[in-house]
């Protein structure tokens, strides 16, 4: 079992009279990738500004592999690396002084400082555009350069506060990617987001958080069990089903719902081992099925379920 890298205990800070972060505590294991989501105003950004150091707990401990995680400089602080939301690049320089400026400022210098900077514009994949300025880059562009600054003092944990938002589904993928080239360097992920499908993709752990509270931490296949259908069988008839047939579909073993659009049926079962049934006693309904798939329910709607609130407005 990998040891504990982070350790995040009862954290708690108010803005004035409202409550932002009211007790958080979770972990971050060596090598493991956390996904942090919750709807806008939860207290991700929050929880995550205290956790770098850069907003003052009231309350709770940090714990960055067993030592306390301050407000000035420590060797602590320095396991950390942030890509926070707002982009903090300088225009008037290239991408690579934009690096050296970063890494300076980590005390980086000489053959460490260029052999880092280039190393990270390599993983980044921005290597060919070193030279130029961040103003003739795409936001998804942008976002790399800023994840490339956030590694040159070689941090364990890289804490991503929704790195995705703004940017084209094309960008999204070369941030994927950029992210799991860091996991397969071993270093820890905290990542928040309310995409659920995004935290799905990348962590090997989720924490929910709404209120300034963690409603659920566990693995994604933990959570899956909590949803009422963890399988959907999409089938398309051959025609329209009866109003007859749909009510009697519903009362098959192993039904949860039934969502229709035309001839479409999207059937959501209890789990994947009631589809062949429910194929079989289609058919013996005397149903044509033109087409069916079978597919895992996704995440999405386990917000929805733990708090009767979607996730997104
Ligand atoms: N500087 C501040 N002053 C006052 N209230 C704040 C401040 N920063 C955040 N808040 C409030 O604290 C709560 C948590 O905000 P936070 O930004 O941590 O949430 P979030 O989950 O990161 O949301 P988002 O996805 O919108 O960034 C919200 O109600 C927000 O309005």
């Amino acid at each position: 079992m990998a040891s504990i890298l982070l350790r995040v205990q009862n954290l708690s800070k108010s803005y004035a009279t409202r409550k932002a972060v009211d007790g958080v505590s979770f972990q971050v294991l060596r090598g493991q990738t956390v996904g942090l989501i919750g709807p806008n105003g939860a207290g991700k950004s929050t929880t995550v500004g205290m956790i770098c150091g850069l907003l003052r707990a009231d309350a709770g401990t940090i714990l960055m592999d067993d030592e306390p995680i301050g407000q000035g400089a420590s060797a602590a602080k320095r396991k950390i690396g942030f890509v926070p939301q707002d982009l903090a690049l300088y225009d008037d320089l290239s991408a690579l002084q934009n690096l050296r400026l970063f890494g300076a400022l980590y005390g980086l210098k000489g053959a460490l400082l260029k052999q880092r900077c280039e190393q990270a514009l390599a993983l980044v994949n921005l290597a060919d555009r070193a030279a130029d300025k961040p103003s003739t880059f795409s936001g998804g562009m942008k976002r790399r350069l800023n994840i490339a600054a956030a590694l040159l003092h070689d941090p364990q944990l890289l804490i991503l506060d929704e790195p995705t938002v703004g940017v084209d589904p094309q960008s999204r993928n070369a941030i994927f990617d950029t992210l799991e080239a860091l996991q397969a360097q071993g270093r820890s992920l905290i990542y928040t987001s309310h995409y659920m499908e995004e935290v799905e993709r990348l962590a090997d752990h989720i924490v929910i958080i709404d209120q300034g509270k963690v409603l659920a931490d566990e693995t994604p296949a933990a959570l899956h069990l909590r949803l009422p259908a963890r399988a959907a069988l999409h089938a398309e008839l051959a025609g329209a089903p009866s109003a007859a047939l749909l009510s009697a579909m519903r009362e098959q073993s192993g039904v949860t719902d039934i969502e229709r659009d035309g001839n479409s049926l999207a059937i959501g079962l209890a789990d994947a081992t009631h589809a062949a049934p429910m194929l079989a006693w289609l058919a013996g309904q005397g149903i044509a099925i033109l087409h069916f798939a079978t597919a895992r329910t996704s995440l999405e709607n386990i917000f929805l379920n733990l708090t009767g609130r979607s996730l997104r407005d």
